[in-house]
């Protein structure tokens, strides 16, 4: 279970996504993009609009079923991007692999990239952007807000007391 947390702000990620992007432009032409829904819905975004991509499908899997790891189930399929022949798979990142796995095997010929992986997951990547600690909890933009933080010295005490 991951102990720390990695925070990554909108701009660190529209920076990694189009670092993914330049990285992705010598393996185009892609016949389109294959989104792993929700967390790789704005990395693919970022990055068809850096590829001139315009042809976006996604994949949705759940593997997560009342708090407990499940088996991983498609629930919405991929139907345009055929066995994945010509497509590239963008997710926001490979933790276990669980999903990486279940996807490929549904789009064995697809090209999958993500922006960060862990240890247990990266070898089934073919690009990945930077990897995290397996004990590490990245953060994205859409799971926080920022928060007032309460100053170090309480304003009722004088600062010279
Ligand atoms: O390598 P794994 O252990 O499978 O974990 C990685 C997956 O977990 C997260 O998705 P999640 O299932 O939480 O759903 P979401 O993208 O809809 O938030 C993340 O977006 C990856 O898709
Ligand atoms: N937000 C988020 N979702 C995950 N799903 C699996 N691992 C992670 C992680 O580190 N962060
Ligand atoms: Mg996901």
């Amino acid at each position: 279970m991951a102990v720390h947390y990695a925070t990554v702000t909108w701009e660190q990620l529209h920076r990694d996504a189009r670092a993914l992007a330049a990285a992705l432009v010598p393996k185009m032409p892609f016949k389109g993009i294959v989104a792993v829904t929700r967390g790789g819905l704005i990395p693919a975004a970022i990055a068809a609009r850096e590829l001139g991509c315009r042809l976006i499908e996604t994949i949705s899997v759940v593997t997560y079923d009342e708090e407990e790891m499940g088996k991983p189930q498609i629930i919405k399929s991929p139907d345009a991007a055929g066995d994945g022949e010509g497509f590239l798979i963008i997710d926001d990142l490979v933790d276990s692999g669980v999903t990486a796995r279940f996807v490929r095997e549904r789009l064995p010929k697809a090209y999958f990239a993500c922006l960060y992986a862990k240890p247990a997951g990266k070898a089934l990547t073919d690009l990945f952007i930077t990897e995290v600690p397996q004990d590490t909890w990245v953060l994205f933009p859409w799971d926080t807000a920022p928060l007032f933080v309460p100053p170090l010295v309480s304003n009722k005490k004088e600062c010279a007391e």
